[in-house]
């Protein structure tokens, strides 16, 4: 039993939503007592006889001059007869009594009680339980109705702390989250969401009931018209009620729908299988955010808000054969340039992680149609180079730094303007290194701060090409100048410090748009088209190197990662760890879709420290927090140079891993480019504690790593983000044999 929050429940209207509330706070022993009022003896007989009240009374003036300071009246009856409980309630309410009701339109509570009042009272609290069914009436009141579901208050200004106070407190003692918004958004968020579906529901039963056929249309219809319609069962008067009650907003709905509802009519009638795909692959990618929502799983927008911690206990080896994901990069590039392709392009092996699905989602919202992803297949319709729409509001994409450099590229020579956000940790990267090289070229693009984002991008500019030198070695620069190129009037070319990954180049000549190369530059004319096609993604070899790292740490480990892309451009961590002594062979090496493919067997060897080649940093970039794992586990020191941007990354993972590595006892020094470690050889190297990955996925996964070579646990927070670019990482650690538990 809980403890007494209010005095006594006085429901008014005694039917599901009372009758539950009702139950709910008598089984949270909430309420010292509960007098329920209806209109009908016979009510007030069935409610006594379920338990639902202690006491039933049909003449609500006669019950108000017991009541006392601490009760609460709850009004739960249809929208349109709150007024008249309001006039009895003028009438007779002892001061100090709390109203509260559950009407699902509030704007009109509000105006009713100005009516009554000439003002809201400071006892009225308006409320709105997002809990019901299409059940109606006392008997079917349960005490569980409003567990784990929302209620929205709606306080005015003058609404009393200590009334709102007790309200909160009832509502949370159901077992509900109580959230509070302005009346006037409340109303129009529950027409768009609760009272238009209730309308169609209804509407589409009556049509249907009124066909001649009806009979035959319900004997063989079939779930898809349970689902629909089982709203069509509610409460009629209460419905009509809300109808009238929330008028205004209700027609705005209707008439957004039948918009849409005609255009889809259109579609129909045209044979235009493409505009419907494009309606029903957004409408499914929404249905199953809302199904993810609703099981509390990740997703690219709430993520952060999510805690995920791992508990990593010590010791084990790892064995077996595994395929890690698609690689992020190529996923990336394959929903870009596939969406500006003319024609259809079948992707497999898609990333199914935030970040890629964050670009996927962008391009949506572009109005490109693109199904899936479906175990890592997805189908891009696409649009060709100049067919991407406005899209409806600012393009999110959540942690992902690829994201929105490339999209910068490809936006800038768009004649719509865009604007690009993202999460806390992306919304610290710096974007001038995008942002001037496409100035150079005719762009017109505003940063936030400091050149942080959001991005701004004007549409309708003319770009030309340039011959940019890059100032330092990357990927996402490099890909950003081509990605603009492809807009740009004449030739734009780009050279790099230093080999970076060069996938856009490569799927570029996939889609049969000429690149040419040359040592470190890499041209392209603008103006081409691209061909849709077929990708086949090879596992990423980021996420390959954590097994492999874990592997070449772990006495008797013996792994076999299977169809990992080894671009020579992407490979430095193969070297690296052969460099430390670490046993990798490349079996069964082969060429899938212009990019090269191995499955990589690791096993167990002694590491010895080294000193890192400047040459091989771009090449294992994302690499280096799983390879600090490896250095602390080598005899003697390991020493990185050269490596800057490691501190500009998800976080800056010299500094984070330099302190994980020293909370976990390991001689760690970083530098302004890169870090000394002084490995600790034989046996457990790591002792147990807590760090945090800061919110960082390679930092999260390469501590779990550690855990191999540590002597006690070790705790790693807010793991989240691990979901960007390896969701299925602690599944196919804890099968490989590592001890990872998440909470
Ligand atoms: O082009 C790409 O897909 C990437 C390039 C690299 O970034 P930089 O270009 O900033 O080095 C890398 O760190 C990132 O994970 C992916
Ligand atoms: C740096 C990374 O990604 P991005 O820049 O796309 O956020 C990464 O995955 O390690």
């Amino acid at each position: 039993m809980g403890t007494v929050k209010i005095g006594r429940l006085l429901v008014v209207g005694i039917g599901l939503i009372g009758g539950s509330l009702a139950l709910a706070l008598k089984a949270a022993g909430a309420c010292r007592e509960v007098i329920g009022v209806a209109r009908r003896q016979r009510t007030c007989e069935q409610a006594l006889e379920l338990g639902v009240v202690d006491r039933a009374v049909t003449d609500l003036g006669a019950i108000l001059p017991q009541l006392e300071p601490g009760d609460v009246v709850f009004i739960a009856v249809p929208t349109l007869a709150v007024e008249q409980v309001f006039v009895a309630l003028r009438e007779g309410l002892p001061a100090g009594v709390t109203v509260t009701d559950g009407a699902s339109v509030k704007g009109n509570v509000v105006a009713a009680a100005e009516k009554v009042w000439g003002g809201v009272p400071e006892f009225l609290v308006p409320g709105h339980p997002i809990a019901g069914s299409e059940k109606s009436g006392v008997s079917a009141a349960r005490d569980d109705l409003y567990a784990a579901h929302r209620i929205i208050l709606t306080p005015l200004e003058n609404t009393g702390s200590e009334h709102l106070r007790r309200i909160v407190e009832m509502w949370q003692a159901t077992g509900a989250e109580v959230l509070s918004m302005p009346v006037r958004e409340h109303d129009e968020v529950l027409a768009a969401t609760s009272h238009l579906p209730h309308v169609i529901a209804y509407g589409l039963v009556d049509t249907l009931a009124h066909d001649a056929e009806n009979e035959n249309i319900f004997r063989y219809a079939a779930g898809g018209f349970r689902d629909f319609t089982r709203i069509a069962s509610s409460d009629p008067v209460m419905w009509r009620d809300i109808m009238l009650a929330n008028r205004e907003a209700i027609l705005r709905a209707i008439d957004l729908y039948s918009t849409n509802l005609a255009s889809l009519r259109g579609a129909i009638a045209a044979g235009d299988g493409e505009h419907l795909m494009g309606i029903f692959t957004r409408a499914k990618a929404a249905r199953d955010h809302f199904t993810k929502m609703l099981a509390r799983r990740a997703y690219t927008e709430n993520m952060q808000a999510q805690e995920v911690t791992y508990i990593a206990q010590p010791g084990g080896k790892v064995s077996g054969k595994l395929r890690v994901p698609g690689d992020k990069s190529m996923s990336h590039r394959s929903i870009m340039l596939g969406s500006l392709a003319d024609g259809i392009t079948e992707v497999e092996g898609f990333l199914e992680g935030e970040d890629a699905l964050a670009t996927l989602q962008a391009f949506r919202d572009m109005g490109v149609v693109i199904e899936g992803p479906v175990d890592g297949r997805v189908v891009i319709h696409g649009v060709g180079p100049r067919g991407l729409k406005a899209p409806p509001g600012p393009l999110y994409l959540g942690n992902s730094g690829t994201s929105m450099r490339l999209l910068a590229g490809l936006l800038a020579g768009q004649d719509f303007d865009v604007t690009l956000t993202g999460d806390e940790s992306l919304s610290k990267r710096p974007m001038n290194r995008v942002a001037e090289p496409l100035r150079q070229m005719g762009a017109e693009i505003e940063t936030g701060p400091e050149g942080r984002p959001p991005l701004l991008i004007k549409g309708g500019r003319k770009l030309r090409g340039i011959d940019y030198r890059l100032p330092m070695a990357s990927a996402q620069v490099k890909s950003c100048v081509l990605l603009a190129g492809l807009y740009a009037e004449g030739e734009t070319s780009t050279v790099e410090p230093a080999p970076t990954r060069d996938h856009t180049e490569r799927m570029l000549a996939g889609f049969g748009y000429q690149v040419q190369r040359d040592g470190a530059r890499a041209t392209l004319r603008g103006g081409g088209g691209l061909t849709g096609t077929k990708i086949d993604v090879p596992a990423d070899i980021s996420s390959a190197t954590f097994f492999m790292v874990a592997a070449a740490i772990s006495p008797g480990s013996d792994v076999l990662l299977e169809h990992v892309g080894i671009n020579p451009t992407r490979d430095g961590a193969i070297h690296i760890l052969r460099l430390m002594g670490a046993d990798i062979e490349l079996l069964n090496p082969r060429e899938v879709g212009g990019e090269p493919v191995a499955d990589i067997r690791v096993r167990y060897a002694p590491l010895k420290g080294i000193r890192i080649p400047e040459e091989q940093v771009p090449l294992a970039i994302d690499e280096f927090p799983a390879l600090f794992i490896a250095a602390a586990c080598a005899e003697g020191e390991t020493v990185l140079t050269g490596a800057e941007e490691l501190r500009v990354k998800e976080s800056d993972r010299i500094q984070a891993m330099a302190d994980g590595l020293r909370i976990l006892g390991i001689g760690a020094e970083p530098t302004a480019d890169g870090i000394v470690i002084r490995g600790a050889g034989e046996g457990a190297v790591f002792g147990g504690g807590t760090v945090d990955s800061l919110g960082d996925h390679r930092i999260a996964m390469s501590f779990a790593v550690a855990s191999l070579r540590a002597s006690d646990t070790i705790r790693i927070l807010h793991c989240a983000n691990v979901a960007t670019s390896f969701p299925n990482f602690a599944e196919l650690a804890g099968k490989t044999g590592l001890r990872l538990q998440v909470v």
